[in-house]
Order: structure tokens, then sequence, then C-alpha cells
């Protein structure tokens, strides 16, 4: 098995593939590091589930994506998306990639929405962005096709966002973004403003529409139990690094890193509450992204901290076929195998080096990175 494999990457065929992304906000207080070396890929019709602790930098991802940042954000790295470079992208391409190639479900479609226009013509905004040509009764025709398609009767169409509920409101907004047929749908905590019951609907409609249509997605959310239920793969944030990744139900089972673990305790299984490991939660909060500890940044929280935390802050490397994760405790699989000892397996391991050997999960060649306390 290639080291790719190996590492949890997808194969070269990603639709979507994301190489060491660094996001920096510049504020009169200082920089902020909100994302510090993402890498994943998304295959054509999968989808990967983004989870950590609000403020862990799984908005900036999104908005990373397809360059939705504000002014004040300073970005590095490599965004793919169908192999097209989007950092790199001049402005009349990156919107036509905008909605067709790849588009956005925000949470909170209230403030989403435009107050004084009907939700159909918002609708029809990205379809004659992308074809102006089209009639006015081709867009009425596609419009009420979308509006079908997520469950809500044409007829809305001439309804303002206020005279829905947020559940249909949210709905409007998953049309919007499936107007112009993208390949990929980033969905920003699509359920959080909703209650349980239309979450689950919402959820469902997601779910459907995907595997309907070969759309890939990358769905957000601090709720593991949602994402493990809904994605393939998931991903575990904290303080803006990738610490986990790796098939769905393996990671919220048995997860690798500590805080993938601690994550997975505190959410139960959907429609089985008393699944729920540790109901109480992680203690302590995420640090402040301006000020991290030296070494780990996970190193306060964490409940099985060892000297060498301190002076490693580890990169994800890959332990496990298709599994990969970054806490010097879980051995790679090439250090496993030098010292013996199952590829993957949690182990305050004998021959785990002083030094990190860091596999870039989407194929770049190995890098050697002590990456000693700043
Ligand atoms: N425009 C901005 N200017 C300065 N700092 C920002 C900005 N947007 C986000 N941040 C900071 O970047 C870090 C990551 O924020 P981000 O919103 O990406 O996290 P998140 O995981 O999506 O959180 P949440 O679940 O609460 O939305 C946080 O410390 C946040 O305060």
């Amino acid at each position: 098995m290639d080291e790719r494999a190996r590492a949890g990457a997808s194969p070269r065929t990603d639709y979507l593939r994301v190489k060491d992304l660094h996001v920096t906000y510049r504020t009169a207080g200082g920089d902020i590091p909100a994302v510090r070396g993402a890498s994943f890929g998304l295959a054509p019709g999968s989808k990967l589930g983004v989870a950590g602790e609000s403020g862990c930098g799984k908005s900036t991802v999104a908005l990373a994506l397809l360059r939705l940042l504000p002014k004040s954000a300073r970005v590095s790295g490599e965004i793919l998306i169908d192999g097209e470079d989007v950092l790199g992208m001049k402005w009349g391409r990156l919107r036509a990639v905008r909605w067709a190639g790849a588009s956005v479900v925000f949470q909170g479609a209230m403030h989403s929405l435009n107050a004084v226009h009907r939700v159909g013509d918002q609708i029809a905004e990205p379809i004659l962005l992308h074809e102006p040509r089209t009639t006015p009764a081709a867009v009425r025709r596609r419009v009420g096709a979308l509006l079908e398609q997520v469950g809500l009767p044409p007829a809305r169409a001439r309804a303002y966002p206020h005279e829905l509920s947020g559940g249909q409101r949210q709905r409007v907004m998953i049309a919007m973004a499936l107007a112009c047929e993208p390949r990929l749908i980033i969905a920003d905590e699509p359920t959080t403003a909703l209650d349980v019951m239309i979450q689950a609907q919402i959820l469902r409609l997601i779910d459907s529409l995907v595997g309907d249509t070969g759309i890939s997605m990358l769905m957000i959310s601090h709720d593991l139990s949602v994402l493990a239920d809904t994605c393939d793969r998931l991903a575990v944030m904290y303080a803006g690094r990738i610490v986990e990744e790796g098939p769905a139900q393996q990671v919220f089972d048995d997860a690798r890193h500590p805080y993938g673990a601690a994550l997975s305790a505190a959410f139960p299984r959907i429609g089985d509450p008393s699944s729920r490991r540790n109901p109480h939660g992680l203690a302590g909060d995420p640090p402040d992204p301006a000020a991290l500890p030296g070494g780990c940044a996970f190193r306060p929280r964490c409940p099985v901290v060892q000297d060498r935390c301190a002076a490693v802050d580890p990169v994800l490397w890959p332990v496990g076929p298709d599994r990969a994760a970054a806490c010097v405790r879980v051995p790679s699989d090439d250090d496993a195998r030098a010292a013996g000892v199952p590829a993957g397996a949690d182990a305050a391991s004998p021959g785990m080096p002083p030094e990190q050997v860091a596999r870039d999960p989407n194929g770049a060649p190995p890098i050697t990175r002590p990456e000693e306390t700043r």
C-alpha cells in the first residue's frame, strides 16, 4: 500500500484537495492563526465531516475553499477544485467556480437570505449569473423544480423569507446551493439553528440529494454524532489543525487522537442517547489561537499528556489503513513496523522517534519536521 493510502488520503481523483492550508487573520490585537496546515481530500460523491469545538477553525476552512474570507485573512497552501488552483484563480474564473463548481450552505438561513426579496428571485439569482440568457419562463420552471427537489411546493417561490419557517428557509438555502448543479456542496452547520426534528429532516434531505446526484459534500458541525451518521469520513480539528482523519464510524467508535476520543465520547450515537460515553464532555477550554501553548496545542487538556508533548507539535501521519492522527502517543505505521507493534496501535511507543516524520496525507513526499516548541 502506498503512503497516501496509509495516510487516509483520498486518491488522486479527488474533486477537492487541500494541502497545507494556513489562514491567519490580521487584527489590531495581533495575528490569529486560525488554520495551521490543514490537508485533506474529497473524492467525487463522498462526504467528509469536519468536527471540532467552537473556534477551532472549521468555518475558516469552509470560507477559504471559495475565497470567501475577509480581506484581513492571509491564506497560504493549496486548494484544488477539480484540479484547478483556487488560490491562484482569476476573479472571472472564481465566479464561475462559485455556485457551479462548489456552493455553500451557511448556518442561519434568516441571515443569509435577503429579507426584502422573494425566495424564488433569490434562487434565480445564481442561475441568471451563470446563464444570463435563460428566459424568464425557463428560470421560473427551474426554480419550481429546485423547490420541489428540496420538498417545498413551487408556489413558495413567491414567499418572502419571513413567511417561511426556519426549516423551510434552510430548504430554500439548499435549493439555492443546488441551483447551478455544483459538484461540491460545503455545508457549514446547516442545521444548527433548527429544532431537533427539523434538523433530522434537513439532514435526511441533504443525504438523499447528495446520494441521488453524486455531489461531494464537506459538512461542518460541532456535532460529531450528526457527522458520523451522515458522512463517509471524518476530520477532527483542534486549534486550527486537523488532528485526526479517517472513516467516519472508525473515528467515532475508536478515535486514535486523545482529543478525537474525548470529543466522540461526549456525543451519543444518533437514535441511542444511552450510548454517550462521557456526558460531561472534556474539561477546560480550547486555547486562544493567538496564544497557543508551545508543543502540542491539546497538551493542557490532554488526559494522557507526556513530557515530550511540550517539545513536539505533531502533524498528521498515517496510523493504520486509511487513517491519520497527530499525536506522539500514536506511532505512525512505519514507526510501528520498526518497533514491531501493529500498525495504528495506540501505545506510548518505545519505538516512537524523538522527531516526527510527517507524511503529507495528500501525497507529498515525507517531510522531516521536528516542530520544536516555538
Ligand atoms: N474575521 C475574523 N477576524 C479575526 N479573527 C477571526 C475572524 N473570523 C474568525 N476568527 C477567529 O478565528 C478562529 C477560528 O474561527 P472559526 O469561525 O473558523 O472557528 P469555528 O470552528 O468555525 O467556530 P464556530 O463553530 O464557533 O463557528 C477563532 O479564534 C475566531 O475567533
